[in-house]
């Protein structure tokens, strides 16, 4: 029994240190946000050395970047720049109206480690995956410190989940219905499960894996089929007396809801649902689905039926444990709205609409 952080909670309050705008000393560099980054801790920052910023590759393709580090790319931070050029970098909502200039000056070589883990716990934070990296000589009081392999081998290990409170709760699309609330134990947002009737664990149970659209499924918007979708599949499980529906935490395909308005506004400016998170410096999905295969395991169920018309739900799930039985269709109704995002859906993210 110890009341020293293990490497789990280490992680939860850096991630919640880039957030409020403080930096990390991540394998002996000052890692810090770009997007939540004040000036003067930008100065503080920069009077310690050579500053670096890290961006991932799909950004620096748009920013004509090289990269040299495979999923990341560095730029030297030259000696005017202040931290609307850093968030320029970052943020691709100027990029038509004033383009950033180059050439960039991209070093190489060195442990990217540091950059790498800084720009994973920078997603986890639901920010834009941008970093600013400066070499720390002496010590710093007061701020968390990560070593950068364990830190990356941790973010990358499924987490843990704990289920918390479950009771009955009745809805419009089925009476008997349970409510279960499930915990990660790094920090991040709970998910939740609802139960509708009582599922044999014996046999393939009615599912489906919906990830949260504040937009589609509160406000009712036009430009997604969420909404629609997580209706629907409550009605046919209510209809069929039994299903589980899991409700992931996942706004944005797990981009969080201020970078999915972010990706709203550059679909604004013409690109499309794919282009927008890629300019933004985000695959195009960065859904965890261990998620929703690990709270099937801990509720008991082996297979599913599973309402998607997405084919990698259904790989995803099958590469961690969960048997498809069978995939069911969920097409739901088009509109002047959404009929581009669902043909995107399908040229480029394999979608069976
Ligand atoms: N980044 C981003 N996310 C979006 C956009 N439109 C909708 N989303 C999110 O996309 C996710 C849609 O989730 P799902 O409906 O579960 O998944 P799906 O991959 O489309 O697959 P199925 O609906 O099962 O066929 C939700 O988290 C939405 O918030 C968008 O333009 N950009
Ligand atoms: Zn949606």
């Amino acid at each position: 029994m110890t009341l020293i952080p293990t490497l789990t909670e280490t992680l939860s309050r850096a991630r919640a240190d880039l957030r409020i705008g403080l930096p990390v000393v991540i394998g002996g560099q000052l890692v810090a946000a770009v997007e939540t980054l004040r000036a003067d801790r930008l100065e503080t920052m920069r009077a310690l050395g050579p500053a670096v910023l890290a961006i991932t590759e799909p950004r620096a393709e748009t920013l004509k970047v090289r990269v040299y580090d495979r999923d990341l790319a560095r730029i030297a931070v030259p000696g005017d720049a202040d931290l609307a050029w850093l968030r320029a970098v970052a943020d691709p909502a100027g990029d038509l109206m004033t383009p950033m200039k180059g050439p960039f000056r991209s070093p190489r070589g060195g442990d990217v480690d540091p950059h790498r883990a800084g720009i994973a716990l920078a997603k986890s934070a639901q920010l834009l995956p941008a970093v600013l990296v400066v070499p720390l000589a002496g010590p710093a009081e007061g701020l968390t410190q990560l070593s950068p392999g364990p830190a990356l081998a941790q973010m990358a290990t499924e987490a843990a989940m704990a289920p918390v409170a479950a009771a009955r709760l009745p809805l419009l699309a089925a009476e008997n219905s349970k409510l279960h609330i499930f915990r990660p134990d790094n920090g991040e947002a709970e998910h939740y499960a609802v139960e509708i009737g009582a599922p044999s664990r014996a046999a393939p149970v009615l599912a489906r894996l919906h990830s949260a659209c504040f937009t589609g499924d509160v406000l009712g918007s036009l430009k997604c089929d969420c909404g629609p979708q997580l209706h629907a599949a409550l009605a046919a499980m209510g209809q069929a007396g039994e299903g589980v529906l899991l409700y992931l935490n996942q706004e944005g395909r797990g981009i969080g809801l201020a970078n999915k308005m972010r990706a709203y506004a550059l679909q604004n400016q013409g690109f499309d649902t794919v282009e927008a998170n890629h300019r933004l410096g985000f695959e195009d999905d960065e859904r965890d689905f261990r998620i929703g295969a690990g709270i099937l395991k801990k509720m008991g169920f082996e297979a599913v039926r599973l309402m998607t018309n997405n084919p990698k739900k259904v790989a995803m799930l099958e590469g961690h444990g969960i048997r498809v039985a069978e995939r069911v269709p969920l097409v739901t109704p088009r509109n002047r709205h959404n009929t581009g995002y669902l043909d995107v859906k399908a040229a480029k993210s394999g979608h069976l609409l």
